[in-house]
């Protein structure tokens, strides 16, 4: 089944990310995944307009698998320029989230991206987002904290986490300052 693969793909990137950071072991395993269907319906009105507004993707990780033919997808690179992914069929696309960047302290890049309409078409893509733990609140592991990198945030319960950015409307990962340590 589709929802239980590409389930498991994205807890795999997520241990291998880990892993890269040296860390070994079930980090992920229990972690909840959403799934989400977008579907817009561009018009010659809705041109030039956005379809998703400027965000982060407030969990872990995301795999999109992005319209074959309608393009749209903008993410912003580190010089804050948007830069447009055009579609690419037979790949998936993968971004890390607010949690992610919370979780390693700092060292991964919570990419802020949008969907601008840029055709009359209606346009589809399936998200799975790996979101944060259910039970007990992320951090970052002591093998990350070190005198060169202090603890960058509190510990975050992911659902209190993901409410915070709605209820501040904060949802291009500026949520995340609202919980610097200041240890
Ligand atoms: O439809 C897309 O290409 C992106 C959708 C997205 O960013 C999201 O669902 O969080
Ligand atoms: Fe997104």
């Amino acid at each position: 089944m589709y929802a239980q693969a590409i389930r498991e793909l994205a807890v795999d990137i997520a241990e291998k990310l880990a892993e890269s950071m040296g860390l070994i072991g079930n980090v992920f395993q229990g972690w909840p995944c959403q799934f989400r269907l977008n579907k817009y319906h561009f018009t010659s009105q809705t041109v030039g307009s956005s379809g998703v507004q400027i965000h982060t993707d407030s969990g872990f990780l995301t795999i999109l698998q992005d319209d074959e033919n309608v393009g749209g997808l903008e993410v912003i690179d580190k010089s804050g320029a948007f830069m447009a992914v055009d579609p690419s069929p037979g790949t998936l696309l993968v971004n890390l989230g607010d949690i992610a960047t919370a979780w390693n302290n700092g060292r991964f890049y919570n990419v802020k991206h949008r969907v601008q309409c840029k055709e009359a078409r209606i346009r589809v893509s399936i998200a799975i987002f790996l979101l944060g733990p259910v039970e007990g609140a992320v951090e970052a592991p002591t093998e990350l904290v070190d005198s060169e990198h202090p603890r960058l945030y509190l510990p975050i319960i992911y659902e209190d986490y993901r409410k915070l950015r709605v209820s501040k409307k904060l949802q291009a990962g500026e949520a995340l300052a609202l919980l610097r340590s200041h240890s």
